[in-house]
């Protein structure tokens, strides 16, 4: 069953062509990561979702209607990129306001425990580190129960501590059933979380499957050697040079690089193949890609 759903959705902000015919299905239990570089249309694709905005063309759909309904937003928990919280009043109390909108809310103690926010109960949230306020705004958004959460980069900003706080509040919602879709910058927070990943670049959608199918599909390999001088190769989607003197080629093709390069003549020394990081995946293709025109 799908719990929301982009049809062949765009989304212009003026000239500026924000999503580009996207489709998106997320179903229930599913924990999805959509990850996609600065401007991609991640939080455009998110807001349409949830109904904060709406499509230029296509259509959105949350829980089977359309996601500007009350019905539809009880069962949706949101957490926006951008989130403000009343600096005067305690956390306690914001929970506590935010829980009074829902018939059964999960109890305050528990919540703020998941989220290692116990301490600080009875702090006025204008005292909270930005790590606090952030873990605070993703708490919320699981308050009422909800069937479907969706999270705009939910860890921007925390430290490696907060991180897993939140991820293992997540991993929890979802092993108990729920859905989730995600955005993110970080590439081990996909890997650690989803098990689906859609990857989104100059608004369209470059890829939508498993993690290790997003690489597979790819197919880049990198090719890391040592030598004085290289002439350019076809086929290399990225060069990247270390500290250490060594040169990395991320190529689709690794045997047709290395036998191009062999027949360069090039004097190359310590020639190592190996598969590539998610990350170095989603350059090459996000690199890959022809700009939109609007
Ligand atoms: N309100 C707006 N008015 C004009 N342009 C906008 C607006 N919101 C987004 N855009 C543009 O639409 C494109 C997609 O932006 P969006 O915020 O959806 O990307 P994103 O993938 O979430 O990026 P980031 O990771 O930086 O948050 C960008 O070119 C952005 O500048």
């Amino acid at each position: 069953m799908n719990l929301t759903r982009a049809e062949r959705v765009s989304r212009r902000y003026g000239d500026i062509l924000a999503l580009d015919q996207v489709d998106l299905d997320v179903r229930a239990g599913e924990l999805v990561g959509l990850l996609g570089p600065n401007g991609a249309g991640k939080s455009t694709l998110l807001n349409l979702l949830v109904g904060l905005r709406r499509p230029s063309s296509g259509r959105v759909e949350l829980f089977g209607g359309d996601p500007r309904t009350p019905a539809a937003r009880r069962q949706l928990g949101v957490t926006p990129q951008e989130t403000g919280l009343p600096g005067s009043l305690r956390v306690g109390e914001v929970v506590d306001f935010v829980s009074a909108h829902y018939p059964d809310p999960v109890p305050r103690a528990e919540l703020l425990d998941r989220f290692g926010l116990t301490e600080q109960t009875r702090r006025q949230c204008g005292g909270l580190s930005g790590g606090q306020k952030r873990r605070l705004a993703v708490a919320l958004a699981f308050v009422g129960r909800p069937r479907l959460v969706v999270l705009d980069e939910p860890t921007t900003g925390l430290d490696v501590e907060a991180r897993h706080t939140l991820w293992e509040a997540i991993r929890a919602f979802h092993a108990d059933g729920g859905t989730v879709l995600l955005s993110s910058h970080y590439l081990e927070e996909v890997e650690a979380l989803a098990q689906r990943v859609v990857v989104i670049g100059k608004g369209r959608v470059l890829a939508d499957d498993s993690v290790e199918a997003v690489r597979a599909v790819v197919g880049v390999r990198r090719v890391s050697l040592t030598a004085d001088v290289l002439p350019a190769l076809p086929g290399v989607v990225r060069t990247e040079r270390t500290d250490d003197g060594r040169t990395h080629l991320l190529t689709a093709d690794a045997d047709q690089l290395v036998r191009d390069l062999v027949t360069t003549g090039v004097d190359f020394r310590d020639l190592e193949v190996r598969p590539t990081s998610l990350e170095e995946a989603f350059l090459a293709i996000t690199s890959a890609t022809q700009p939109v025109s609007a």
